[in-house]
């Protein structure tokens, strides 16, 4: 059991490495021959320069003995004059080689870049709203994307010192095969303590991955501009720097007991390496004073020793560090392994347009996922083709909530969301939301050009499209873009050069101009006017119904005198639709609308 275990979990290491290679393959195919053409090539020079040296010393101490110093001078110039060509033709292909490393790093990089965004997109938004996800992107994104650069980096290491050590190793068998093993006692102890750290070093970074995420979430706190407000006024800077330095602390304490550890364990590892070799260099020694061997093989086989000694341990760390790559790559394919719970039926169903019933919510319940409480609970509610429906509520009842069940982003525990009588699970997720546009209260700020923050609503309109200036009109934005240095070409926010930023409520009017462009046929406005003045906010509303121009609107807001003019009001109490009807028809109720209704119009009086 246990060996079949161990069998299953090598042979999903090995995918790892196969999946990471594929990656690097089929990021430049060509890029990869030439890089481990120029390794095997140049792991080959240092044994030619070796063998050259040999000859070199064995003419030279032979020329000591000559009557003729010319002939020595002749054999001599060829020698010198091939090292010359070596050293130039080593030169070359470290140049030629440095270049094709850095561009395959960077085409490696950015295509892992585009598998990483990719799959961003692509997953559920529940993840976002997972901690263990957030562990899983976090991981992903800080070591797993340089990892697949690193295996490259890897394998040419390894393939070049096996050639070094093919050609070096083979030179020194032809003087003693004893010296092979002796070669490769010192390394087994040195390359058995690496092994031992990489699994420690890993079973640690996977424990420190939540503080290191509490870390990094009071370093994002420090310095982004979101908080920056908020942390002057209230001083807070002090406090998330403490706590900050106090989780740092801990993680580098720890970080260095497992160093300590290491740095002892390698030191008994070096000294078993430094006797053996000292062992091997007395022995060459001995055997040229007793004029076995010639100063030339004197200097061969030592070189020769040591290059191959420095191979061995190359290649087995190379080895052991495919090993600790693996564990790093599996933390990227954990991340690429997701897989997105929200996809298409195998046999969709087209979304009926125009709709003609329009959508129903049927006895719908819902459960965020990780969570105990019914976010919704056994809510009906119909929007018909060009009606108006608002949502309100105190927070927490469930408004935004329901709207997102309506797009897709989550779906119900129990119950139903249907467009005319399709439930919204048998339609293609992005037929679907083409039909929607949502303007959230945690709404999108772009830092693009202000005619890019609009046209991003709908990207199947040309970006220089006159629909943009009419839905900026439609929403009231234009009149805030018309103001800025270069109209609608301006960049907006501070992100970058010449940006100009936006008050909310300018912002807001932004986004809503965005929702009026796309060609939906509903609309939903999540606290639309929350940060509009009061006379933009009647300006919207007054207009609202020609401003849809025939589309379906479902409007969340908490100011109740802006939705008087809805066909229909649905009051929500923690997850529960209360109460529903026309405004008259809920202040005639008194219920909970009227009473929310009159408690805001007291304190407007
Ligand atoms: N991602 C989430 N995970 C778990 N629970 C959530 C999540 N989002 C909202 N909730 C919970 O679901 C309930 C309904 O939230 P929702 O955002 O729909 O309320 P809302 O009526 O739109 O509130 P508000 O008026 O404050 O915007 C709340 O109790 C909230 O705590």
């Amino acid at each position: 059991m246990r060996t079949r275990e161990l069998l299953n979990f090598e042979s999903e290491r090995v995918l790892h490495l196969g999946r990471a290679i594929a990656i690097v393959w089929k990021s430049g195919p060509w890029w990869t021959v030439a890089r481990s053409s120029i390794t095997i090539v140049k792991s080959c020079i240092p044994i030619t320069r070796l063998y050259i040296m040999k000859l070199l010393l064995d003419t030279i101490t032979m020329g000591f003995d000559s009557d003729d110093p010319q002939d020595a001078f002749r054999r001599i110039t060829p020698l010198v004059i091939a090292m010359g060509l070596v050293n130039l033709a080593s030169a070359l292909l470290t140049s030629v080689s440095r270049l094709v490393n850095q561009y395959q790093e960077q085409v490696v990089s950015d295509r892992l870049y585009e598998i990483i965004h990719d799959k961003a997109i692509a997953v559920d938004l529940e993840h976002y709203e997972n901690p263990a996800y957030y562990d899983i992107l976090e991981r992903a994104r800080n070591q797993a994307n340089s990892v697949p650069l690193q295996l490259l980096n890897r394998l040419e290491q390894i393939g070049g010192n096996l050639v070094q050590l093919a050609t070096m190793g083979t030179t020194l068998l032809s003087f003693n095969w004893l010296i092979g093993g002796v070669l490769v006692i010192p390394v087994i102890p040195r390359i058995l303590v690496r092994l031992a750290f990489v699994r420690e070093i890993h079973a640690w970074l996977q424990r420190r991955t939540s503080t290191q995420r509490e870390a990094s979430y009071y370093n994002s706190l420090l310095v982004s501009e979101n908080y920056a407000k908020e942390i002057r006024l209230f001083q807070l800077g002090e406090l998330f720097s403490r706590r900050f330095r106090k989780l740092r602390w801990r993680l580098r304490e720890e970080r260095l007991q497992i160093a300590l550890r290491r740095a002892s364990a390698d030191f008994f590892t070096t000294l078993i390496s430094v006797i053996a070799t000292w062992g091997i260099y007395a022995y060459i020694a001995y055997q040229t004073v007793q004029g076995n061997i010639t100063v030339g093989d004197l200097v061969l086989y030592n070189q020769a020793f040591r290059k191959a000694y420095d191979a061995l341990w190359q290649v087995l760390q190379g080895v052991a560090g495919l090993y600790d790559d693996n564990r790093y790559l599996s933390y990227l394919f954990e991340f690429l392994n997701i897989k997105p719970k929200i996809v298409d039926p195998e046999f969709p169903k087209p979304v009926p347009r125009p709709m003609q019933q329009g959508i129903c919510f049927n006895n719908v319940y819902f459960n965020y996922p990780n969570s105990q409480r019914e976010a919704i609970k056994n809510a009906s509610l119909h929007l018909g083709p060009g009606e108006v429906i608002a949502l309100v509520g105190e927070n927490g009842s469930g408004k935004t909530t329901l709207i997102k069940l309506l797009c897709r982003l989550y779906e119900p525990t129990e119950g139903s969301v249907e467009i005319d009588g399709i439930d919204v699970r048998d339609m293609k997720v992005r037929e679907l939301r083409q039909q929607i546009s949502v303007i959230f209260q945690d709404y999108a700020k772009y830092h693009l050009t202000a005619r890019e923050n609009i046209w991003l609503g709908n990207l199947e309109c040309p970006s220089d499209d006159e629909r943009i200036i009419k839905a900026a009109q439609r929403s009231g934005a234009d009149e805030v873009i018309q103001t800025l240095p270069l109209a609608y070409d301006n960049l907006l926010g501070k992100r970058f050069e010449t940006g100009e930023e936006l008050s909310i409520g300018q912002w807001q009017k932004v986004s809503i101009a965005r929702a009026f462009l796309r060609d939906s046929q509903v609309i939903v406005l999540d606290e639309p006017t929350s940060a509009l003045d009061p006379k933009a906010e009647y300006e919207v509303f007054k207009k609202f119904r020609e401003l849809l121009e025939g589309q379906s609107a479902v409007l969340i807001t908490h100011r109740l005198s802006t939705v008087k003019m809805a066909d229909r009001i649905y009051v929500l109490d923690k997850g529960r639709i209360v109460e529903c009807g026309s405004h008259d028809e809920l202040i005639a109720m008194q219920g909970l609308y009227a009473t929310l209704f009159e408690t805001q119009a007291r304190n407007y009086r």
